[in-house]
């Protein structure tokens, strides 16, 4: 039996389609990310699962069963399945224990060992005013944990975290999967929250799923310019460009490339003459923008590379990779 199956959900305003017409399924401890642009639907697909609104059309099935909306149900949502919102509130001037006794459904020594796995012990004493952000999110992360939910959904949980944070909470959530055994779907905008992460990722637009695939392919071969942004830096190629960058002597539809598909060369004729117009630098290494005669390119190069602004260079393809 499919562990979710969300089947032709639709929502609709009298702006539009909020949803419209989403299916996919998911499989136990399969992880999902949802990405898409703001407004593309993200939360109100999670919500749906949930049994936090009404679809119009279409129903979600969890573990064979029909999820509730929210029109069918006295109290909103579904006992298995845990929703953490981005606009969580936690209650005023009580202390974490106390939350999270109120919460608590499973026995102390696991309840214990979750509050490791979200490392929280060391504030379960402090008032819920007396939190940082971080500690904040993984105080109503653990408090959704202790419902004992089966399939989680994460919306935006990374939102406001600065990097030691983000990293923390992002180790908190991969031991979800592993230590808890719980199926997880995470949104989040940042490709670095989601490639490394997920099994498969979903890409939304205008409530519709635009392409849905593995983050290999995802990132190699993004369905249009909309779904290569989300992930990064791209370029879009002439058909000549295109021709040269797959190998083939001749022209082919434009497509799109990343700025490690190519490399810069101050002597290799062979290459597509340019001139440096700018210089990004990431650390981890840097990307060049080239204006050719025909359009502009980026190129991804070494952290260390001393090219210089205003340069004339040649923009080699990178040889094809068969992966
Ligand atoms: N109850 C509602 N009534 C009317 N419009 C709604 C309702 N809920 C959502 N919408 C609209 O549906 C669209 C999708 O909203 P949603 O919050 O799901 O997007 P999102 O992708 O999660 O955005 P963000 O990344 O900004 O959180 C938006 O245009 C929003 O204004």
């Amino acid at each position: 039996m499919t562990f979710l199956k969300v089947s032709g959900l639709r929502i609709q305003k009298e702006e539009g389609f909020v949803l419209n017409d989403i299916s996919f399924s998911q499989a136990r401890l399969q992880k999902i990310a949802i990405a898409g642009e703001t407004g593309s639907g993200k939360s109100s697909l999670l919500k749906a699962i949930a049994g936090l609104n009404q679809p119009d059309e279409g129903e979600v099935l969890f573990k064979g069963e029909r999820v509730l909306g929210a029109g069918e149900k006295l109290v909103p949502g579904h006992p298995a399945i845990g929703y953490l919102s981005q606009h969580f509130e936690l209650p005023k001037s009580l202390r974490i224990e106390q939350v999270l006794q109120y919460a608590n459904k499973i026995p102390d020594t696991v309840a214990h060992t979750l509050y490791d796995v979200c490392e929280i012990t060391h504030v379960l004493s402090r008032k819920t005013d007396h939190l940082s952000g971080g500690e904040r999110q993984r105080v109503a992360l653990a408090k959704l944990l202790i419902g004992s939910p089966q399939l989680l959904l994460l919306d935006e949980p990374f939102t406001n975290l600065d990097m030691v944070h983000k990293n923390i909470l992002k180790s908190v959530i991969d031991d979800i999967g592993h230590r808890l055994n719980i199926t997880c779907m995470l949104v989040s905008h940042d490709p670095a929250d989601t490639l490394p992460w997920a099994d498969e990722i979903i890409i939304m637009k205008d409530g519709q799923i635009v392409q849905k695939d593995s983050p290999q392919n995802i990132y190699r071969q993004p369905v249009n310019a909309y779904a290569a942004g989300l992930f990064g830096t791209f370029n879009l190629l002439t058909p000549s460009q295109s021709g040269r960058l797959s190998g083939s002597a001749r022209d082919t539809s434009p497509s799109i490339a990343r700025p490690e598909d190519f490399s810069l060369s101050r002597t290799d004729k062979k290459g597509w003459p340019g001139e440096i117009k700018t210089i990004r630098f990431f650390g981890s290494h840097r990307e060049i923008v080239v204006a050719l005669a025909e359009n502009t390119l980026t190129v991804k190069a070494a952290a260390n590379s001393d090219f210089r602004r205003g340069e004339k260079v040649f923009i080699v393809p990178a040889q094809p990779t068969k992966d």
